[in-house]
């Protein structure tokens, strides 16, 4: 893939970069080396079309999406969003085949891209379901495209973290639909299984999709060298910051080179108690938030109608035998997944559900890798039309055409809500999610509240009566029971449910 840089003639960007500046003649020399450093980093120009394209077609965009960019760098150019895949850079013929089944990049695709091209720490904040995994993925996979290939084995030059082994997986499977090439060679490390086949893979990946805990046990036995990272992703960002995960992030963070890395964060919801930490990991991050300022409460995905019905703990299991009775009649049943919060509860209405007669399946911490990837593939396939699951599904996954989603017990926090509800309405459909609320959720009522009321959805008077304060979010307890241990680790840490 060709190479275009500021100094190719195309259209500048809108503010002088810091290389640009003249130099006295006692710093050439040593800037020079920097320059070069720079220059290969700020390797994106826009491509003439989008340059050209009247200012007013762009503000229109940036008010349509609800577009925020925030930069603390007075100095960095300002680049315009793409509107098309034909605003990309040169791109490998792949990825741009791959590319072009879609129509046009979504807001924070768009958005994000160019300030990833030209080297820059994003942090990206969009609804969830709205491509945000290719948002960090394709300038991934361009950079690695664009510079040399790693001679030595066992140093990946990207590194992708995510929460969940599910999860990982489904960016592994992205990342290998669209970058077949030597150079983007990807492999997926995660708990459950066993390790002599990731050490193994280890040796010739250039990006690592990695749980935390397995990927810290491989860099501890001396199987991955992360001193040669430049691109390091933390997908879920504020769950990957929150106390359940911070101390492996820092461990995992600490060999990698600062200078040279670029850091990026992408996730739906974005709580004040985890910001400061971020900002410890990254240069002058950008921030864009697509739909508004996510600073005041978690902001749902507006295609999704959200039902709120408070009940009396007992009314619960019929209320969900009689909606998937609903929802699961006729020639072709829909996809429901269901949540409940504890691992327990969730086997017990697994159970239930069986017995009266649907095709469910379920994912929760207490089962094997092996037979949660099966019962996963079963609700993707159809083979199954319900999945009952614990928050350990709350997040990132993109299954093909969940109509509903019920919580059955509410989360702890008001983010996994959004998330949980999230797993419904992605790109550009329509969603439906109803959740049972009982007394004892009282304490996030408020920022439930909170939550229906930016969606436009209608509030009960029973949820009201629990009241409006929106109380501190317990960063301690956050991530808790969701954290996704590895099994075959000795039990010398704290294990924790989920
Ligand atoms: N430009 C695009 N146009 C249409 N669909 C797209 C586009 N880019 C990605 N998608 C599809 O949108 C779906 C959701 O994308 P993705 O899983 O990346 O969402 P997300 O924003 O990461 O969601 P979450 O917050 O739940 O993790 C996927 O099926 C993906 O293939």
């Amino acid at each position: 893939m060709g190479k275009r840089s500021h100094e190719s003639g195309d259209p500048k960007p809108s503010k002088k970069s810091k290389s640009d500046k003249p130099k006295s003649d006692k710093s050439e020399k040593a800037s020079k080396s920097k320059k070069t450093e720079d220059e290969k980093k700020a390797t994106y120009t826009e491509h003439d079309a989008l340059a050209q394209l009247p200012q007013s077609e762009i503000d229109a965009f940036l008010t349509e999406h609800v577009i925020k960019v925030t930069d603390p760098s007075t100095d960095a150019p300002n680049f315009r969003p793409l509107l098309s895949f034909d605003h990309l850079p040169e791109c490998d013929a792949d990825v741009l085949a791959h590319l072009k089944a879609f129509p046009k990049p979504t807001p924070i695709q768009s958005t994000t891209w160019p300030l990833l091209f030209s080297g820059r720490d994003v942090i990206g904040i969009a609804e969830t379901g709205s491509g945000k995994t290719l948002g960090f993925g394709l300038p991934c996979l361009k950079k690695l495209l664009d510079s040399k290939p790693s001679k030595n084995p066992c140093q990946p030059r990207a590194v992708i973290i995510s929460p969940t082994r599910e999860l990982a997986m489904q960016i592994y499977d992205q990342l290998v639909k669209f970058g077949k090439n030597e150079k983007t060679q990807v492999t997926c490390i995660y708990g459950g299984v066993g390790k002599d086949e990731q050490r193994h893979a280890l040796k010739k990946a250039a990006i690592v999709v990695a749980t935390p805990g397995r990927l810290k046990d491989l860099m501890n036995d001396g199987s991955i060298d992360l001193g040669k990272v430049n691109y390091l992703v933390l997908d879920e960002a504020d769950r990957m910051l929150d106390k359940g995960f911070e101390q492996d992030i820092k461990d995992i963070v600490k060999p990698m080179p600062s200078s040279r890395r670029q850091t990026v964060m992408f996730t739906a919801t974005w709580p004040r108690s985890v910001r400061d930490l971020a900002a410890t990991f990254m240069k002058t991050p950008v921030t864009v938030t697509i739909g508004g300022d996510p600073s005041a409460d978690p902001r749902a995905n507006l295609r999704i109608k959200q039902d709120v019905q408070v009940v009396d703990p007992r009314e619960k299991e019929g209320k969900l035998i009689q909606l998937l009775s609903k929802s699961q009649r006729g020639q072709s049943p829909e996809k429901v997944l269901v949540f409940c919060l504890y691992k327990k509860e969730a086997v017990r209405i697994e159970n239930l559900i069986r017995h009266k007669g649907f095709k469910v399946a379920g994912i929760h911490g207490d089962l094997g890798q092996a037979e949660r990837f099966r019962n996963l593939d079963a609700f993707k396939s159809g083979h199954a039309t319900v999945l009952v699951a614990t928050d350990v599904a709350a997040r990132g996954l993109d299954i093909p055409n969940v109509m509903l989603v019920i919580n059955v017990t509410f989360p702890l926090t008001v983010e996994d809500y959004v998330h949980r509800i999230g797993r419904t309405g992605r790109a550009g459909a329509n969603g439906h999610a109803i959740t049972f609320f009982t007394e004892t959720d009282k304490g996030l009522s408020g920022g439930l509240i909170n939550v229906l009321k930016a969606a436009k959805q209608d509030v009960p008077d029973a949820l009201m009566k629990f009241g409006t304060t929106v109380k501190k979010k317990q960063h301690d307890t956050y991530g808790a029971f969701f954290k996704d241990v590895d099994m075959n680790a000795k039990s010398t840490k704290i294990t924790f449910d989920d």
